[in-house]
């Protein structure tokens, strides 16, 4: 996997970048720093300002795992596209809402049943109701290779069985058959128009958007592993700034060029 500041990177970012590509990011660990309680999120003052800038020359797009309440509560500005739920909250409709609501209910219900009748086991495990998912935290548990062990052990006797998506210290657990980031993201790509689109994430989730692989989507992890197929990578969290400095930089170069190729020949030597 490459960095995207390489040159293949800086080459694929010239070719994807175009006026109106839509941006794509997920929220924790890429917009935001993990922290140990999913509560304490927040997105750094320069990533926002960095945010703002290029939210002023094109469509920018959160996917985030939260809720969409949640999710919006802590961008600090309003982008065009929302999605929450690990793209089922946005775009599915209310009625297949509510069935999943009503599921989630249900699980959160007999997970809690099961959690009480282990309190030892249970301790530093927190259950995270999205509505229409639920994630499971162990990032507070001593064990955590045990406790994802046992955690998905009793997802599995949930009725019906729960889609389960790992994560960062989480195991998530969606209703069976919905809408994953990549088909959020695919939808997006079809509702704005956008001549294109960028990418950037760093979890189990977003493994569904970097697997779409197509010409016109540029996918770029956050932390360079193996076994992802984002096509390119950024080392860490705090390089998202700089990421973002390269997008706002050539829109800004496209929008010059294209006033001046407007304004024509005589503009340009003062006529
Ligand atoms: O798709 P995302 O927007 O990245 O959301 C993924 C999950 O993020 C949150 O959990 C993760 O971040 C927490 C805060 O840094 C951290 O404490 C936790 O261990 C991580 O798993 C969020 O709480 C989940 O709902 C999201 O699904």
């Amino acid at each position: 996997m490459q960095s995207l500041f390489s040159a293949a990177g800086r080459a694929r970012l010239d070719s994807i970048v175009q006026p109106g590509v839509l941006c794509a990011f997920d929220f924790d660990g890429t917009l935001a720093p993990i922290t140990s309680e999913p509560g304490h999120a927040r997105m750094p003052p320069d990533v926002l300002q960095r945010l703002l800038s290029l939210s002023s020359l094109t469509p920018i797009a959160i996917l985030s795992g939260r809720s969409l309440a949640d999710i919006r509560a802590r961008l600090g500005f309003d982008p065009p596209y929302v999605v929450g739920n690990h793209g089922l909250e946005g775009m599915a409709d209310e009625a297949e809402l509510a069935a999943h609501a009503a599921l989630c209910r249900a699980w959160r219900a007999q997970l809690e049943r099961w959690l009480a009748q282990e309190p030892v086991r249970g301790t530093g495990i927190l259950i995270e109701d999205k509505h229409y998912s639920l994630s499971l935290h162990y990032r507070g548990a001593p064990d955590h290779a045990a406790s994802l062990a046992w955690l998905t052990a009793l997802a599995a006797q949930l009725a019906p069985t729960p889609r389960m998506v790992g994560g960062k210290c989480v195991l998530n657990l969606l209703p069976p058959g919905v809408a994953d980031k990549g088909s959020a993201l695919r939808e997006l790509l079809r509702r704005s128009g956008a001549p294109g689109a960028i990418y950037v994430g760093d979890d189990v989730t977003d493994e569904a958007v970097f697997r779409l692989r197509r010409a016109g989507l540029l996918s770029v992890r956050v932390e360079c592993i193996d076994g992802s197929a984002a096509e390119f990578c950024i080392a860490r969290h705090a390089d998202i700034g700089r990421l973002l400095d390269e997008l706002t930089s050539r829109l800004r170069h496209l929008e010059t060029a294209k006033a001046a190729q407007l304004a024509g020949p005589g503009h340009a030597h003062g006529l």
